[in-house]
């Protein structure tokens, strides 16, 4: 494998992405990779962790980039999938650099469907809420699809560069999934990454819409900082990753409470937290397999979430609420969770958004929120509120 530094800003290594490549990038660092030496296949992303590590040390190949799917379960119908690259081009720059000029023209779709129905989805919501009594569950994160068929093959360059110019503080990501559909998107939150023996981690839970009325937008954002129901959804999260991760941990900064942070598109309630590992063995997949679904995608208790969003939604999640990342052969890396996103085929895509689900949920404010979570994919491609 070739490793090229050659001087591109992340801007302009974002522009160089190509239908087929994998791309991770903020407006500060990038990392492209193209072209396949090898792969590893495996739906248990514990196993799927190992083989890489050793895979890595067996090539020389120095590292992986790839997905996991949303359910890792028995039974799950999508593998995690991680390819060792041909070439690699990493790009950093210690300020924003000038993103790249929008991709216009996009076509629009000649026809949408939604997964469920809007009336569909705050029908799920209401059943969900009333499962969550009945099964002794605290929280589980519902989601709904949208289906966009094109005339023409689907200019996925255009939407990245768009995703990435929209989106500069955020990963915007593009990666090949087995079957030969492309994953996008730009998140704003990290499952893990690990740098020598830091570890950090930064779940997003608790939600509320942007507004273009400054005044609206403002009190939104105190609102969601002031909401009982957003701070439990997203306690459960915390709880969940500072126990996930402290078996692998010497010390863990876990801050008292979260912070009110923002996508173009929506408010989050965000906690940052940094650990020590305690041995370095133990890569960013091992703990990113360790740790995922969070109940910030699935929900708490793990398994009876997610055989409850199973029952509910009318669509196969894939790889949607996974991951996407890169782990190399120290076991550094950063594995980020794929939300925001869209499954691409030729010229077809679908499109997914959900949110978390607690007794306090109501069906209207969840479906507004998924509407909210459509405009970081929907704007990329010059498209509004009407498609969702
Ligand atoms: C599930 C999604 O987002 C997740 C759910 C959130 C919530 O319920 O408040 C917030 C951030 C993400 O962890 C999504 O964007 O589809």
């Amino acid at each position: 494998m070739t490793t090229s530094t050659a001087p591109a800003t992340p801007a302009q290594t974002t522009v160089r992405y190509q239908r087929g490549d994998f791309l991770f990038a903020t407006a500060r660092r990038a990392l492209l990779a193209r072209g396949a030496l090898g792969a590893v296949t495996d739906a248990d992303p514990r196993r799927l962790a190992r083989s890489a590590a050793a895979e890595l040390e067996r090539s020389g190949v120095p590292l992986a980039v790839g997905v996991l799917p949303f359910d890792t379960g028995p039974g799950a119908s999508s593998p995690g999938h991680l390819v060792l690259p041909r070439t690699v081009h990493r790009a950093q720059s210690a300020a924003e650099t000038p993103p790249a000029p929008p991709a216009a023209d996009l076509p629009a779709p000649a026809a949408t469907r939604r997964l469920p129905s809007a009336d569909g989805h705050r029908e799920n919501v209401r059943a969900a809420v009333a499962a969550l009594r009945d099964r002794d569950l605290r929280k589980a994160v519902l989601a709904r699809a949208l289906e966009l068929e094109f005339d023409a093959p689907i200019p996925v360059e255009g939407i990245v560069r768009n995703l990435a110019r929209g989106n500069p503080r955020h990963f915007t990501y593009a990666a090949e999934l087995p079957g030969g559909r492309t994953l996008v998107g730009a998140t704003p939150e990290l499952l893990l990454s690990r740098t020598g023996d830091s570890v950090f981690t930064n779940p997003h839970a608790g939600s509320m819409p942007r507004s273009a009325d400054p005044e609206t937008d403002r009190a939104n954002g105190e609102a969601l900082l002031a909401s009982a129901k957003d701070r439990e959804e997203h306690d459960l999260v915390i709880d969940y990753v500072v126990e996930s991760l402290r078996p692998f941990c010497r010390k863990l900064d876990v801050p008292a409470g979260p912070e009110l942070v923002s996508t173009p598109a929506i408010w989050h309630l965000r906690t940052s937290i940094t650990g020590e590992l305690a041995d370095r063995s133990v890569t960013a997949l091992d703990l990113a397999a360790a740790m995922h679904p969070t109940p910030a995608v699935c929900g708490t208790p793990t398994v009876a979430a997610r055989d409850l969003v199973q029952e509910l939604e009318p669509f196969d999640r894939g790889y949607y609420a996974g991951a996407v990342g890169w782990v190399d052969a120290a076991g550094d890396g950063e594995w980020a969770v794929a939300i925001r996103c869209a499954e691409v085929a030729e010229k077809s895509m679908r499109l997914y958004a959900g949110g978390g689900i607690v007794p306090a949920s109501d069906p209207d404010t969840e479906y507004r929120e998924t509407i909210a979570k459509f405009r970081t994919l929907l704007g990329a491609m010059g498209l509004d509120d009407s498609a969702s």
